[in-house]
């Protein structure tokens, strides 16, 4: 019988599908209960062609590697940790958009309105940018759950390459709005991301 079909694909590949499909939905209804549906378009799913591209390449990985390697798969242990960071990741991400609230919006902010407030509560308080670093771990653990050791890595150096953009970048603003209550800020937590001040 051809891998694929085994217990360990069909459990792995339906965590993979699940957690995809939970991630980006739950992204979608969080901006539409802050914001409402009016100002919400299908962007908030967070679907980019470079994202759908990436999940494209790890699922040709898992099928090459179950294929060619079936024992690469079956570290239960690797599998389960991979699972608790897509977990940990999740909630941490989740957590940070119920803090933020209507500050929280999915495009970076490049004029302030009345409703922006600057949040330092929470799971602010302990780091500047708990939803990116809640996408980190969440991402890396998909990859980790299927036991993908190249899109492990790959994932890692894109998603951190990419916060190491937008961080300068968010903040730019958010100094210019703030001012130097953003100093302060910025000066007492880290970024969350590692290697990233
Ligand atoms: C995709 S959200 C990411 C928020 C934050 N970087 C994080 O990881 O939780 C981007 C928007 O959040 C806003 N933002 C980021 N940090 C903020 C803070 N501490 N207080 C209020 N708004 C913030 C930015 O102005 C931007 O428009």
């Amino acid at each position: 019988m051809l891998d694929i079909f085994s217990f360990t694909a069909f459990r792995q590949i339906s965590q993979m599908l699940f957690a995809i499909f939970f991630f980006h939905s739950s992204e979608f209804l969080l901006a539409v209960y802050f914001h409402g549906i009016q100002k919400v378009t299908p962007n908030s799913l967070l679907l980019s062609i470079d994202y759908v591209m990436a999940m494209i390449f790890s699922l040709v990985e898992y099928l090459v590697e179950i294929h060619f390697f079936p024992e690469m798969k079956e570290q239960c242990a690797i599998s389960k940790m991979g699972l608790a960071l897509v977990v940990v990741g999740e909630i941490i991400r989740k957590l940070a958009i119920i803090t933020a609230g209507r500050s929280f919006t999915h495009l970076i902010k490049k004029y302030i309105d009345d409703d922006h407030v600057l949040i330092t509560h929470g799971l602010y308080k302990y780091v500047r940018h708990p939803s990116y670093c809640g996408f980190f771990l969440w991402s890396i653990g998909t990859q980790i759950m299927l036991c993908n050791p190249l899109c492990t890595l790959a994932f890692a150096l894109v998603v951190w390459h990419f916060f190491h953009m937008r961080i300068p970048y968010e903040e730019f603003f958010l100094r210019q709005y703030f001012g130097s209550q953003y100093e302060v800020y910025a000066r007492q937590t880290s970024s969350g991301i590692p290697f990233i001040k």
